[in-house]
């Protein structure tokens, strides 16, 4: 169980143990471990699409920091982001939370009802492009976090840019690719590898190429401030300048 809380290839394993043992377990909330040991039961190794517990809390002093109200998700699965942003947020805030798979999102919902915010969250079940197309012009956002279909990013960035505030934030998940972004797509890890070349559409073989254009795109993309920071599987953070 411990090793699926945090995936960063950046430091030793038992610096990872550490980090874990010493300020992520002893602070993490009880329901958001108990939708991760759900989450492992119910899907096995894919468990690990769910953000680490380290991220998890990076993104809620976030949210904190910059007081969010109006949130939006894009790629639920279980719902570990998701309830971790509904816990960060004040009373009145409100979540927009979009995936194309409900059975997933009913797996943690459960855990969402438990802790009570369930009123904060508006769970649309579609693909993201098309909602975040019929919003455009409707809603504005304090911050988005991305993390559905890495070929998508391109497309969400600049409906995102539309979408959220001036000075708002937006977090892109896993744009360090398990650390191969450094590399080439033939040195992904072996657990990765062997599941891109099963599917040659999938998931995990799409990724490290959108991955690589879109941290390139970001880099030179005048609209926002950047920051990619090493946790997890890499988060770059945006912020929206005009
Ligand atoms: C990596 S998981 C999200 C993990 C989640 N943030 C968490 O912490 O548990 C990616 C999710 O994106 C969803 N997804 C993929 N493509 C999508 C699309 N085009 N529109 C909406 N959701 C999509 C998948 O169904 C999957 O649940």
């Amino acid at each position: 169980m411990a090793e699926s809380v945090t995936k960063t290839l950046l430091h030793s394993e038992a610096l990872q143990q550490y980090i874990l043992d010493t300020s992520v377990l002893p602070r993490e909330h009880g329901l958001l471990k108990q939708l991760r040991t759900a989450t492992l039961e119910k899907y096995g190794h894919l468990c690990e699409l769910s953000v680490p517990g380290d991220e998890g809390m990076f993104l809620s002093m976030l949210l904190k920091m910059i007081n969010a109200k109006r949130t939006l998700e894009i790629g639920v699965f279980t719902g570990y982001s998701l309830l971790t942003t509904a816990l960060a947020l004040p009373d009145d805030g409100k979540v927009t939370a979009i995936d194309l798979d409900r059975e997933a999102y009913e797996v943690g919902l459960p855990f969402i009802e438990k802790a009570g915010v369930a009123d904060k969250i508006n769970f649309i079940q579609s693909d993201a492009l098309s909602v975040l197309d019929q919003m455009l012009g409707q809603k504005e956002f304090d911050f988005v976090f991305v993390d559905a279909d890495k070929a998508d990013y391109r497309g969400y960035h600049e409906r995102v840019m539309r979408l959220l505030r001036i000075g708002g934030v937006v977090a892109y998940d896993n744009t360090l690719w398990y650390g191969s972004v450094a590399k080439g797509h033939e040195e992904l890890p072996e657990f990765l590898r062997s599941r891109a070349m099963e599917d040659v559409s999938s998931y995990f073989y799409n990724g490290h190429a959108a991955i690589v254009d879109f941290n390139e795109f970001l880099a030179s993309d005048p609209r926002v401030d950047i920051s990619q920071v090493p946790i997890g599987d890499g988060v770059t953070l945006c912020r929206r300048l005009q």
